[in-house]
């Protein structure tokens, strides 16, 4: 077991996808997983393993923001030897060529949080990237089913209401949308040497003030979800 993870340490597969939302774990192990078990539910960060079309893997809630997201990733990479960590995650569109419901395959991540600083020193912005394998698959497997996907640069901020952020800006250079947790999955990937993608589906638009619909959201979330898992059967 690890400080937040109540599991032995087989109890969990090397592929691991990463919603924010603990009842998002739930329904992906409920819906998509044969047999899941129950591995964790400390802090009712649920996580789950099963098997997905023969291909064992689990299911872990990491919380909200990158603090939440640090110890989940560190503990699944440095306690339990994960490999492979997708994070199927909501976000909110910037750029105007992205549509609510729209997938987005975060090919890197910008952020107003200090990790990169606190990890790097003054003078140094690393630039954290998704894995191209992972990326090139997810990207491949959108386009064959015709699915409306973007990749490129997320935002993944440090807070949820932020006045303050000219995000207009980024929008100018090139970022797509934003989330809150990418940014600390992609480094700490770099950091244990471990293979990360984020698969995002847009559930708001922060410029056009567009929604989705429970309907939708649900919907959208099984393209990002299938689209995960058959990342994941196709390496
Ligand atoms: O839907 P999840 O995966 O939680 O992701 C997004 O939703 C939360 C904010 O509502 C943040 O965690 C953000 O990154
Ligand atoms: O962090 C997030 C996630 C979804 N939508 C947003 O506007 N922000």
């Amino acid at each position: 077991m690890s400080t937040h993870i109540d599991a032995p340490k087989d109890a969990i597969a090397d592929v691991v996808l990463l919603p924010g939302d603990p009842l998002r774990a739930k329904y992906i192990a409920d819906t998509y997983l044969e047999a899941p078990t129950l591995y964790n539910t400390v802090r009712n960060a649920f996580g789950y393993t099963g098997t997905y079309q023969g291909r064992r893997l689990s299911v872990q809630a990491t919380g909200m923001g990158i603090p939440s997201i640090s110890i989940y990733a560190t503990e699944l990479m440095q306690d339990y030897g994960v490999k492979t960590l997708i994070r199927v995650g909501t976000t909110g569109g910037l750029a105007s060529q992205v549509k609510v419901r729209d997938v987005i395959l975060a090919q890197g991540a910008t952020t107003d949080s200090s990790i990169i600083l606190n990890t790097f020193g003054a003078g140094m912005y690393f630039a954290p990237l998704a894995d191209f394998g992972l990326l090139e698959t997810a990207a491949r497997l959108a386009q064959a089913d015709g699915m409306r996907y973007h990749v490129g640069n997320v935002l993944g901020e440090d807070r949820f209401y932020n006045d303050e952020m000219d995000r207009q800006k980024l929008i100018d250079y090139g970022v797509l949308a934003t989330e809150m947790e990418t940014p600390a999955l992609y480094l700490l990937a770099a950091k244990f040497h471990r293979r990360a993608l984020a698969i995002l589906t847009v559930s708001n638009h922060l410029v056009t003030g567009e929604e989705t619909t429970a309907q939708e959201r649900q919907t959208s979330f099984d393209d990002m979800i299938r689209l995960a898992l058959r990342t994941v059967t196709s390496l």
